[in-house]
Formats: structure tokens, sequence, C-alpha cells
């Protein structure tokens, strides 16, 4: 089974909001640290469903743009394979209303690695810190 997912690396200040999940269905992603997003539904495409996804989330209106698209990863959990799209997103404030998450950070570029992220995320984790940091 595949899952087709869309994220938001949303950045103000240097730092990143890092929201952390929920328990859930699977440990391996329980309480894990994502990027807020989720995944795209019939006839979307991928900006609208990032959009659709920050709204219902975090009641977060903001425009997504195709030239703020960073990567694709994909990741075989041990239940589904994910594809997870990422577009990176400068705000403008840090005001929105945490809905569906335990708890979330903002974290400096340099001390991204240091959370507990999903598995998947990881790829793209390491790709912000060399990205961003000049590592
Ligand atoms: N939004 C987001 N999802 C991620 C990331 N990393 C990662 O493995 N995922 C996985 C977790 C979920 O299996 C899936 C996103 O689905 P979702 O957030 O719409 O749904 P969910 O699993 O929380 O809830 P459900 O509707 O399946 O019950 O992608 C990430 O950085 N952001």
């Amino acid at each position: 089974m595949d899952v087709e997912v869309v994220a938001a690396i949303l950045m103000e200040g240097g730092e990143v909001l890092c929201m952390q999940r929920k328990e859930g269905r699977y440990d391996y992603l329980s309480y894990k640290y994502e990027f807020p997003g989720g995944k795209l539904e019939p006839g979307e495409s991928r900006e609208e469903a990032l959009e659709r996804e920050l709204m219902e989330e975090m009641e977060l209106d903001v425009t997504i743009t195709p030239g703020e698209f960073l990567t694709t990863v994909e990741h075989q959990y041990p239940d589904f394979r994910l594809v997870m799209h990422c577009y990176v997103h400068n705000m403008t404030d840090r005001t929105f209303h945490r809905k569906e998450h335990h708890s979330h950070q903002w974290v400096g570029v340099d001390r991204l690695e240091t959370l507990d992220w999903a598995q998947a995320d990881w790829p793209v984790v390491e790709r912000l810190s060399r990205l961003l940091s000049g590592k």
C-alpha cells in the first residue's frame, strides 16, 4: 500500500517548525517529529493539498507555490510505503493554532538533527542541515 503525502518546512527567523505527532496506530510513528502536512486527496494538486492540510491542522492560511518545492522522499515503513513531497515556506510571523499535534518546537537549523524524527524525514532533515547551515 502506498501513501502519498505533502509536507511543509515552515521557517521563520532561521528556525524550523517541528511538530510532534500524537500517539497513533503505529508505535514507530507515535510521538515522532514531522513536518506539518498530510495525505493528498483525489483531484488536488500537491500545493492545494498542502494548503488544505495546513488550514485543517494549524489554521494557517498560506499560499504554497511550485517554486517552494524542495524534494520528494520515499520510505518503506513496516506497514506501508510513504512518498512525501516537501516544500519550504517562509512565514512572516509565527501565528498558528495547533489542532492535531501533541506539541511543537521552533528549532534552529543547526539543532534539527537532535530531534526524534519519523524515519522517512531523516534525508530531508540532513539535507536542510547541510543546505541552511553551510555544512
Ligand atoms: N505530514 C507528515 N506526515 C509524515 C511525515 N513523516 C512521515 O513519516 N509521515 C507519515 C505519517 C503518516 O503515516 C502520513 C501522514 O498522514 P496523515 O498525517 O494525513 O495521517 P495520520 O497517519 O496522522 O492519520 P490517519 O488519517 O492515517 O489516521 O505520513 C512528515 O514529516 N509530515
